[in-house]
């Protein structure tokens, strides 16, 4: 049965280049390995959805916890292919996992009620949704003002024209996210944690050390 490595953080910090980077260099040593990334947009019900209302196209509010279901679903569709991937591989990385829920959705309540929706986040995931734990999980940790600059050098993405997402685009939910991370790594919830400094003097580190740094941690 294989690893199960998440990798987690704000928007634009690296974390889906940090994640294939990985899975190359696991490969390359003889390790196999394979990136499995949240949400799916267009593959489930639920990934659908989130597409739309990311890209502000909701015809009705999403609530905090609407969304919290919606990306529970997300990798609750996504379950079977999950345990195949472990099955037959020797680590499995997830780019985004349970923690994104609980970071993004406990950023849009208020402060009181917050560490109770994780909770309850946690609780659905892990018990009702009999999602994995993973066996480690890895917070990048990149400045607020270079991560902004990372987001504009993006691709263009499937469910959106825009540069900036419905949760890009809200510098203060972006804040609380980070701070909401830091609450979970400190905790260790889920599983246990190591933090990734993905930068130095104002500048990414190359993908390489970033990805020889995670390599140490697994
Ligand atoms: N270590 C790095 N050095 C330079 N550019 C990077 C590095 N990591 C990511 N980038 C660039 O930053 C942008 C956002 O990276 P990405 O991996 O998509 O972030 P995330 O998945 O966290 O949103 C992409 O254009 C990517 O090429
Ligand atoms: C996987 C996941 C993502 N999110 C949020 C984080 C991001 O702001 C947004 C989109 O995820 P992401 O895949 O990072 O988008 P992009 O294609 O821009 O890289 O969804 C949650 O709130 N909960 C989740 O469970």
């Amino acid at each position: 049965m294989g690893k199960l490595i998440v990798i987690e953080g704000a928007d634009g910090v690296g974390k889906n280049t940090a994640a294939l980077g990985l899975c190359d260099a696991l490969n390359a040593s003889g390790r196999s390995a394979v990136v499995i990334g949240f949400p799916r947009y267009g593959e489930t019900v639920a990934g659908v959805t989130i597409g739309r209302f990311l890209a502000g196209e909701m015809p009705v509010p999403v609530t905090a916890e609407a969304a919290a279901v919606l990306y529970a679903l997300d990798r609750r569709e996504w379950l079977p292919r999950i345990i195949e991937a472990r099955d037959t591989h020797d680590v499995v990385i997830f780019d985004r996992y349970i923690a994104s829920n609980m970071a993004y959705q406990g950023a849009r309540v208020e402060a009181a009620a917050s560490r109770p929706l994780m909770d309850w986040i946690a609780r659905l995931e892990v018990e009702q949704f009999a999602l994995p734990r993973p066996d480690l999980s890895l917070y990048l940790d990149t400045p607020w003002e270079l991560a902004r600059e990372l987001i504009l050098q993006k691709a263009q993405r499937s469910y959106t024209d825009r540069s900036f997402d419905e949760y890009e685009a809200d510098i203060a939910l972006q804040q609380r996210v980070r701070a909401n991370y830091e609450a979970i790594v400190a905790a260790g919830l889920l599983g246990p944690w190591r933090v990734v400094q993905t930068s130095t003097d104002g500048a990414m580190r190359p993908r390489e050390a970033i990805v020889r740094e995670i390599i140490a941690h697994i």
